[in-house]
């Protein structure tokens, strides 16, 4: 079994990606059973925030690491909060007062069109030169008033047209099989299967 370091401290996120990676042959650590401090997320695109929190990790457990990064992109918004989706409102993290600052940035606008993104990397080593990088996406709208108690982060706002109801409204088992975490995560194992030798 090939332990791996989960380099992630949002609880829902691990929560999900324990439960994709469970069946699989996998022994996974959440960061925080090594103390890992958090990584600088100072990039402006998904992957280079990914690639450092994945090295990060890796650096401080001396284990393959695997980091998400992740963000809704509201098309009225130009594509905002993206890569800021978690200190959308500032600092402290605070789903409540993202969500609160999402709703209001809609006001007055018609078009409610968002999608969330996920990338995940996983490397072998801290400087492994030949990450494995897989990616999702999965398109939606904007509501106005929240519904459902499951998922986390923006999902009660989320509504996912084609099951009519929220992120936080259908099960994880669901979420799972159809959120930009869960494809990331499919393509991610599909390519971890033709990677060769040790490692
Ligand atoms: O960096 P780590 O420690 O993994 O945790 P984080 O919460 O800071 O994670 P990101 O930097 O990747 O920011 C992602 C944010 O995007 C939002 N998000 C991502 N995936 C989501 C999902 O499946 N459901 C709801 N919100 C999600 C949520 O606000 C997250 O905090
Ligand atoms: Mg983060």
């Amino acid at each position: 079994m090939k332990k791996i370091v989960i380099a992630s401290n949002n609880a829902g996120k691990l929560r999900e990606i324990d439960a994709i990676l469970a069946p699989l042959d996998f022994e996974v650590f959440p960061q925080s059973a090594f103390n890992i401090p958090e990584a600088e997320e100072p990039y402006c695109t998904f992957i280079e925030n990914c690639l450092t929190k994945a090295r990060h990790a890796s650096a401080h457990s001396g284990l393959p690491a695997l980091a998400d990064d992740s963000g809704i992109c509201v098309d009225a918004l130009n594509g905002a909060p993206g890569v800021y989706s978690a200190r959308f409102a500032g600092e402290p993290k605070s789903d409540e007062r993202n969500n609160q600052k999402l709703i209001e940035s809609l006001q007055g606008h018609a078009n409610r069109k968002a999608h969330y993104y996920c990338v995940i990397v996983l490397v072998r080593w801290p400087e492994d030169p030949q990450p494995i990088i897989a990616e999702g996406a999965m398109y939606g709208e904007i509501i106005d008033t929240p519904r459902g108690a499951g998922g986390f982060g923006y999902d009660p706002y989320f509504l996912i047209p084609e099951l009519g109801q929220t992120g936080a409204e259908i099960p994880m088992a669901q979420k799972n099989k159809i959120s930009h975490r869960g494809k990331a995560l499919a393509e991610l194992v599909e390519k971890l299967k033709s990677v060769r030798g040790e490692g």
